[in-house]
């Protein structure tokens, strides 16, 4: 039976172009298989900036108070096989229906473009130039991940006074995803928090020294906001925590 939650689960089907292109990012990509966290990080980044643009003119979005930035968290299970990475912002974040269009629908015009310059190339490289620049580097999470979760929650504004954080869910092998209530509440405060349930090949981006090289590598440079790994993540306080970017 459904319980409280199920029962707002809203169910959508993909529309077709969007099953397709997540196909070419993953079969084009496969072999650079580590770009998913540079696209995460540039979408995180754009969050960030969109939050403080939108501040000059709407102080309600945010004062100042909060700070701005990325945190890289890895989640081990227990028997030590697999886990979880967690991609979070403080951004603007987003509400159940954005959620549903930005990361269900294909918004971007101009992707039939993409596709028809994406399908024939055989240049990873220059495919996954592509995929940034059209604003779909989201589908890379499918390239280490066979279960994503994307936790949203927006600012309170004078239109939405009350915001409840909902969750996109979306599996590799579906193409459908859901949207719902949080069963958490209002945890982020304000942003997004990616869970990207690791696939069995993928477990080496739940070490620290990857991740750290990986941002290294990819992000430090394009995020203007700080990137946070915690290390050796529990439930309750991080251990250790390396800041990777010099904040400005
Ligand atoms: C699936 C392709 N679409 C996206 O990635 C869009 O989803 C939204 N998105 C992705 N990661 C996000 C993020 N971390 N914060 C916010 I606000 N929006 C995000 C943006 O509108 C992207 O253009």
């Amino acid at each position: 039976d459904a319980g409280p939650v199920d029962t707002l689960k809203v169910k959508h089907n993909y529309q077709s172009d969007v099953s397709r292109l997540r196909k070419i990012v993953i079969n084009s990509l496969y072999s650079h298989q580590e770009i998913f966290l540079r696209e995460l990080i540039s979408n995180a980044n754009d969050a960030l900036e969109k939050l403080r643009l939108t501040a000059l003119t709407d102080k309600s979005v945010w004062d100042g108070s909060d700070p701005l930035n990325i945190t890289i968290k890895s989640m081990k299970n227990e028997d030590g096989k697999g886990g979880c990475l967690v991609v979070a912002d403080t951004g603007i974040g987003m509400t159940p229906e954005e959620l549903a269009t930005n990361l269900g629908t294909l918004a971007k015009s101009g992707t039939s473009d993409f596709l028809a310059r994406a399908e024939g190339s055989t240049d990873a490289t220059a495919t996954g130039n592509l995929i940034g620049a059209f604003g779909l580097g989201f589908y890379s999470s499918f390239l280490v991940a066979d279960r994503v979760e994307v936790a949203s929650l927006p600012p309170a504004t004078a239109k939405n006074p009350n915001p409840q954080q909902h969750v996109f869910t979306s599996s590799a092998d579906d193409s459908t995803f859901e949207v719902y209530p949080d069963p958490r509440g209002n945890t982020l405060g304000r942003g997004t928090e990616i869970t990207l349930h690791l696939k069995p090949d993928a477990s080496e981006y739940l070490e620290d020294a990857t991740l750290s090289a990986l941002v290294h590598k990819h992000s430090a440079f394009s995020s203007s906001f700080p990137i946070y790994l915690f290390e050796r993540w529990t439930e309750e306080v991080p251990e250790e925590i390396e800041e990777v970017t010099p904040s400005e």
